[in-house]
């Protein structure tokens, strides 16, 4: 192994030392960890992974490289990569490239070498935190500053810098639904999943006025994933508001689903280190049916807001710490889920969600 010349700093002093992965350079953000044992490029080019620096559970990143068929968005969303096995190699037919070598185009900044079991622990001892990765050659000083002027995840808005900056269509003009799709920083596998099921999608910047979306006759509306806290986003939740006003079929995957019940008066938290995985168990209340789920979310729905509220009910169930993993709106067609249907990467199970979309939206016509 070469000698470690790239740093982790973490915002509570903790230092791992490794080597450099990807660009050289320095890079911070909010540091949290995926339990996949695949998908890296998915999760890498997921727009929700904004902000964040990923640690990777799984030991080995890079061994299938890269290609254009599994990517999320058009590049890289992550702030930067810490993992184990960084490999130089890759072998898959169908790969186009190595990961190394589209991190250096995209300035990723990563470290590899690290023990990233004690490092996944300490952050589920120790919580959510700021973290910042450097590989080339800034001082622990020059690092400490770099991280008092991260912001926190807490309060920050993060959609303005992954939506779409015009509105755009996706699915033929001779689909039997036409959904409108709010971007907060929508996963294209979202619109691939609509699209497979009839629809065509106008997909719409983030900051949309609701009457614009209203002033055409869709059939349904989609609220998408996300980056950010949602709380952060008083415009969007007004606009999400009317948009249920409306009485259209409604449906919010992960951030959608966040400002969804916000708009409603709910409330939604910080968790102590999220959900970032794709085996995570949730019951539907509905049918009584488990289902294993893509994850990734830091804020959750708070279950008090949920109890406490006459106008929503609990439909989904995370079984590991009972959070709220899904709500429907009573007496409308409108629902929403906190984990992923669409699963890129991941099982599924859960693909029946867009077909409650769909039927919503054929009762509704
Ligand atoms: N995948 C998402 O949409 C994430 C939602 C939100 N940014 C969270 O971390 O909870």
């Amino acid at each position: 192994m070469k000698e470690f010349n790239a740093v982790l700093l973490l915002s509570d002093g903790t230092v791992f030392h490794g080597n450099p992965a990807g660009h050289i350079g320095t890079t911070s953000g909010e540091i949290c960890f995926n339990t996949g044992m695949t998908g890296y490029q998915e999760i890498f080019t997921d727009p929700s992974y904004f902000g964040q620096i990923m640690v990777t559970a799984t030991a080995h990143i890079g061994n299938y490289g890269v290609s254009s068929e599994d990517i999320e968005s058009e590049d890289i969303k992550i702030a930067g990569l810490v993992c184990k096995k960084f490999s130089q190699t890759f072998s898959r037919p169908a790969a186009s490239g190595s990961l190394e070598e589209e991190f250096k185009k995209n300035k990723l900044v990563g470290i590899c070498d690290v023990d990233t079991r004690a490092l996944v622990r300490h952050i589920r001892k120790s919580g959510a935190m700021n973290a910042v990765i450097s590989s080339d050659g800034k001082s622990i000083d020059e690092l400490k500053e770099i991280l008092n002027n991260t912001p926190s995840m807490e309060g920050l808005e993060l959609s303005s810098k992954v939506s779409c900056k015009e509105k755009f269509t996706e699915g033929p003009d001779n689909a039997e639904f036409k959904v409108a799709l709010m971007d907060y920083g929508v996963k294209k596998n979202i619109v691939r999943c609509l699209v497979e099921r009839n629809c065509q999608v106008d997909v719409y910047p983030y900051s949309t006025k609701a009457e614009e979306v209203l002033s055409k006759d869709y059939d349904g509306i989609m609220l998408s994933n996300g980056p950010g806290d949602p709380s952060a986003m008083p415009e969007e939740i007004k606009e999400v508001s009317k948009l249920l006003a409306s009485g259209k079929p409604l449906f919010g995957i992960c951030l959608g689903h966040q400002l969804l019940a916000l708009s409603l008066g709910l409330k939604t938290e910080k968790m102590r280190f999220g959900h970032r995985g794709i085996n995570h168990p949730v019951k539907n209340l509905v049918n009584g049916s488990c289902e294993i789920t893509s994850q990734n979310h830091g804020f959750v729905v708070s279950n008090e807001s949920v109890e406490n509220s006459d106008k929503v009910e609990l439909t989904h169930q995370h079984l590991n710490d009972q959070t709220v993993a899904g709500i429907s709106v009573k007496g409308q067609k409108a629902f929403s889920v906190q984990y992923h249907p669409e699963a890129s990467p991941g099982p599924h199970d859960s693909r029946y969600v867009f077909d409650q979309f769909i039927d919503n939206m054929k009762a509704s016509k």
